[in-house]
């Protein structure tokens, strides 16, 4: 038996927390040969720490052979405490005519506390996914607030958007969800990103070519991947939960285990490709090996995807200007 990992959850009794937990602690994120010790962080308030205290009796009473321990608390200097793998998730969700950088001020200040715990306890190997909205600005504030952690630890989750994308491009040429390969969310997990199929394959044939419709791209698919989102706001009264659960698994399980050549999507400091500025935190595809990721590089950016790809940076810009008082 492998000796247990470390695996901080913030917000863990909210409703992605609820989805997430279990699916860690029955071995689908890192391996069903992989025990972990769960870190699970709550606001220090006591409806917050009561429903926290009732997902660990639950946690419990799975009888899960690979929990190996759990820690409740409301501290982040005690959850992250020589953290393997962090998922920040706590954060508050948008409601309904809202966008995620509507979030951003109520937000940011979650994430430079926790950002600083980290830098201070979390193992200096830490693979910290965000997910609290609005994603890449805010793991740009925790990147920021952990100057002692390599740069390249911090990860924003774009692979809902990822999974969405999918689901509609294998719809729409009739081909498995599974077969999709080298497809790309560029950019700003919001309203702006930009969801590319130009090298997008399925068994071995190009999805362009099987589609070959710019009209359903630009004015179907790109919104409907784009608005997603909102579209479940709208439909459930609340933002989706168990779809960015199963999302966070995926982007962490890849980055921990491989994807073996495949392409996903993170949102990663950028090295300055793609006309990226350097440490803005952007959607790439990238593959992982061995515990880290690599950005595909080289490949060739059009003019309708230069404006998309500029689009959503420049939301990021802006962003980063709105939060550059707190770092
Ligand atoms: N990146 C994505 O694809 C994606 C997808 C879905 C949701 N989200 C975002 O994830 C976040 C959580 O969504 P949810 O539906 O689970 O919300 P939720 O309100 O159900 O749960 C959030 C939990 O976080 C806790 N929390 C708040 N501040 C905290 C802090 N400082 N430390 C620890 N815990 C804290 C709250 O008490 C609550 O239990 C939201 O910001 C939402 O917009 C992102
Ligand atoms: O849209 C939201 O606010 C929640 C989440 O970011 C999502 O994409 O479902």
């Amino acid at each position: 038996m492998k000796a247990p990992v470390r695996v901080a959850v913030t917000g863990a009794a909210g409703q992605i927390g609820y989805a997430l937990l279990f699916r860690i602690a029955s071995g689908e994120m890192l391996g069903k040969d992989q025990p972990v010790i769960l870190q699970m962080l709550e606001l220090p308030m006591d409806k917050a720490q009561a429903a926290l205290r009732g997902v660990m009796m639950e946690l419990e009473d799975c009888a899960f052979p690979l929990l190996a321990g759990m820690v409740g608390t409301d501290d982040p200097m005690v959850a992250f405490k020589d953290a393997d793998y962090a998922l920040l998730v706590g954060a508050m969700p948008r409601g309904p005519g809202m966008e995620r950088k509507d979030l951003l001020l109520k937000n940011a200040e979650i994430f430079t506390v926790q950002g600083k715990a980290l830098d201070a306890v979390a193992s200096r190997d830490v693979k910290v996914l965000v997910v609290g909205n609005p994603a890449n600005t805010n793991a740009y504030i925790a990147m920021k607030s952990a100057p002692n952690l390599p740069a390249g630890n911090f990860t924003a989750m774009l692979r809902l958007d990822h999974n969405r994308a999918l689901s509609q491009l294998a719809g729409k040429a009739g081909v498995a969800v599974g077969d999709i390969e080298k497809f790309v969310v560029w950019g700003n997990h919001s309203s702006t990103m930009y969801p590319d199929y130009r090298f997008a394959t399925s068994g071995g044939k190009s999805l362009q070519e099987a589609i070959n419709d710019a009209d359903w791209n630009a004015n179907i698919f790109i919104p409907t991947v784009a608005k997603r989102g909102a579209a479940i706001i709208e439909a459930r009264g609340l933002s989706s939960a168990a779809s960015a659960a199963n999302a966070a698994i995926g982007h962490m399980r890849d980055w921990a285990l491989g994807t073996g050549g495949k392409w996903v999507t993170m949102g990663v400091p950028s090295d300055g490709s793609y006309g990226i500025p350097e440490g803005i935190i952007y959607g790439m595809p990238v593959t992982t090996a061995n515990g880290a990721y690599t950005r595909v590089e080289g490949l060739p950016i059009d003019e309708f995807s230069r404006a998309a790809m500029d689009k959503t940076l420049a939301e990021l810009e802006e962003e980063r200007a709105g939060v550059a008082h707190l770092l």
